[in-house]
């Protein structure tokens, strides 16, 4: 918990039903298991970028499901794996410091693939902490009934969890169920998120990484992870209502993979612009200009100057 969320305990609240119940649930699991598209499901909207791409989340995103009875905030977390880079560390840490402040964890494994380390590491570090951990066996609909129960069974046996749950956010397969049961683990108390509200990130955030999301379909091997994208400008139009100048950049760390961004003349560069301006337009709701720009930050997942620079810093 942070000073904006003390913040907003401290001013006043609308009145709510007797047994209201609300608070924090976060999910963790190896990259790419399907943690963001969850939470996409849960809130009904997309507030985190998803990608075939594991490692794609680099930031605690906070999406909020809002019932009649109760308030669940989402926390999805970067995927959690053995660090390689001063990025890695950054964001295994930030997993580590969210798992103690939330009422309730998801751990989230796929049914269609079978438990390794990176799962085994993860369930002995969800061991050493209080916070009560639901497991959800991700992406059900590409199994069958056989290997789900199977792979229900081997999730059971793997560490000491209140409930196993099977999932498909994709089919919205029990989804209702997760919902209900991560509810149950919040103390009541009052709405912690105004009514509607479906995540805090700030827009500047969601539009730099619907442009990462744009600019990661189709790159290959590790430039996936190279890829950073920061708006340096976002303003309405004064000649032009209802339209938004947008001006980003996205990072590289090499020169090399400077012209595979951008691609021949241009095209790949202005395919991604068009994906992530529709996409854009759809988060606001008006029309956008978008203006990107590629540039070199030499090696940037390993200085700490720049890693500040790209909005990774200690807060993030
Ligand atoms: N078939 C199917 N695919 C899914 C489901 N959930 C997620 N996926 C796919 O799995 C891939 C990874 O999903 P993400 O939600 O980005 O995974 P993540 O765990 O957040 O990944 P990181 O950000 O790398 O930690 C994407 O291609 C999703 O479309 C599901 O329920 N069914």
């Amino acid at each position: 918990m942070d000073d904006s969320d003390l913040e907003r305990l401290r001013m006043p609240l609308p009145s709510y039903p007797d047994g209201f119940r609300s608070g924090f649930a976060c999910f963790v699991g190896r990259p790419n298991v399907g943690k963001s598209t969850l939470m996409n499901a849960l809130v009904g909207q997309k507030v985190a970028i998803t990608s075939t791409r594991p490692q794609t989340t680099r930031r605690v995103i906070r999406g909020i499901v809002h019932r009649d009875d109760a308030q669940l905030i989402v926390v999805d977390t970067p995927g959690l794996h053995k660090p390689r880079t001063l990025l890695g560390e950054r964001l295994d840490s930030l997993v580590r410091s969210t798992l103690v402040e939330v009422d309730v964890v998801g751990l989230c494994i796929p049914a269609n693939e079978p438990i390794g380390r990176g799962d085994t590491y993860i369930a002995e570090e969800l061991a050493q902490q209080q916070t009560p951990v639901v497991a959800i066996v991700t992406k059900a609909d590409l199994v069958d009934r056989e290997q789900l129960v199977q792979q229900l069974v081997a999730v059971d046996q793997l560490g000491d969890w209140t409930d196993v749950v099977p999932v498909s956010a994709t089919d919205n397969f029990q989804t209702d169920t997760l919902r209900d049961v991560l509810l149950g683990h919040l103390p009541e108390g009052p709405p912690l998120y105004p009514d509607g509200e479906l995540t805090d990130e700030p827009e500047e955030v969601l539009v730099a990484e619907l442009v990462r999301e744009a600019a990661l379909e189709g790159v290959r091997d590790e430039l996936p992870h190279s890829i950073a994208v920061v708006v340096e400008e976002m303003s309405p139009r004064v000649d032009r209502d209802g339209f938004m100048d947008i001006y980003a950049s996205v990072y590289v760390e090499r020169t090399s993979q400077k012209a595979i961004v951008i691609g021949h003349r241009g095209s790949r560069l202005r395919e991604v612009g068009a994906q992530a301006r529709r996409q854009i337009e759809g988060l606001l709701g008006q029309r956008v200009y978008l203006d990107l720009r590629v540039r070199l930050a030499k090696d940037w997942q390993r200085d700490p100057r720049k890693l500040r620079r790209l909005g990774f810093d200690q807060q993030t």
